[in-house]
């Protein structure tokens, strides 16, 4: 069995794991989010939202990469944007960006490993964290592969193993799937069922159905706001005959957004 740190055993003493009151996030001089109320705690949140909805930059803003232009965003009951909380937050949060760089002469295993070292994992606990980190997305027999070498989905699974690999408290994940064929996709939903039992874990996609089947939690986002909050069933309760989609999830997908796009001006 694994050791478990100080902060795994240490009593909670925050409400919610994600807290954001107004949260306003800036990508140049365009307000990406713009005045966002989210509240999560630990399980699967898939993060919905069609393109240029602000999902990206709202990642990039519980990652810590972008500052809050306005609000607050307290993670893991500290202060975002306070100086002292930065580094330690940053040891519990795993992020596997849209488009994340990577050494081409790495392998999997040195790459894994060079990100755990910046995490400041402890020296002991490495080898092994990356090692469990490698099975738990199917690269084992690809550990000692250079990155250059391997397809699209296994770079995506080697960037999700760089997310794990120091048990994150908060795991934001921006869209994983992209590249995963359909059997990968299926282990890939089991493994986030696992990591949200212990932690909050934040997923962007544009597969709705992805959503239903794997998160305990649904965020609908539309123009760097809030649209909806609630579970995938009562996702699908939203929607009717009327509305684009192949499912009763799609169909209350669609029906959200309209309506909310009825309700605010472009
Ligand atoms: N560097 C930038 N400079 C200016 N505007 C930007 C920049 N990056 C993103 N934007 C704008 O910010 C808004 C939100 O973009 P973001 O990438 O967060 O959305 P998204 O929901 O992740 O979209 P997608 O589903 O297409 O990935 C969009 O209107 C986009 O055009």
């Amino acid at each position: 069995m694994r050791a478990f740190s100080a902060a795994e055993t240490a009593p909670t003493t925050y409400p919610w794991v994600v807290q954001a009151e107004g949260l306003r996030v800036r990508t140049g001089r365009h307000l990406a989010v713009d005045g966002l109320d989210l509240t999560l705690d630990r399980g699967v949140h898939g993060l919905l939202g069609p393109n240029g909805a602000g999902k990206t930059t709202l990642m990039r803003a519980l990652a810590t990469v972008l500052p809050p232009a306005g609000g607050t965003l307290t993670l893991l009951g500290r202060d975002a944007n306070a100086r002292g909380a930065l580094r330690e937050v940053r040891r519990s949060l795993g992020y596997l960006p849209q488009h994340f760089g990577y050494y081409p002469r790495f392998t999997v295993r040195e790459f894994v490993e060079y990100m755990a070292w910046l995490k400041e994992m402890p020296k002991r606990d490495v080898a092994a964290a990356v090692q469990r980190a490698i099975d738990r997305v199917g690269l084992t027999d690809r550990a000692d592969t250079r990155l250059k070498t391997l397809s699209g989905g296994m770079l995506r699974r080697a960037g999700i193993a760089q997310a794990i690999v120091n048990d994150p408290q908060i795991l934001l994940l921006d869209e994983p799937t992209v590249g995963l064929d359909p059997e990968q996709r299926l282990d890939f939903r089991v493994l986030l069922r696992e990591l949200g039992a212990d932690s909050c874990v934040l997923v962007s996609t544009h597969l709705v159905e992805d959503v239903a089947v794997a998160c305990s939690d649904v965020v609908l986002l539309d123009r760097g706001r809030l649209v909806w909050q609630g579970t995938p069933a009562q996702l699908a309760d939203q929607g009717s005959a009327a509305d684009a989609g192949d499912s009763a999830t799609e169909r209350g997908y669609a029906a959200l957004l309209r309506v909310h796009r009825g309700q605010v001006p472009a």
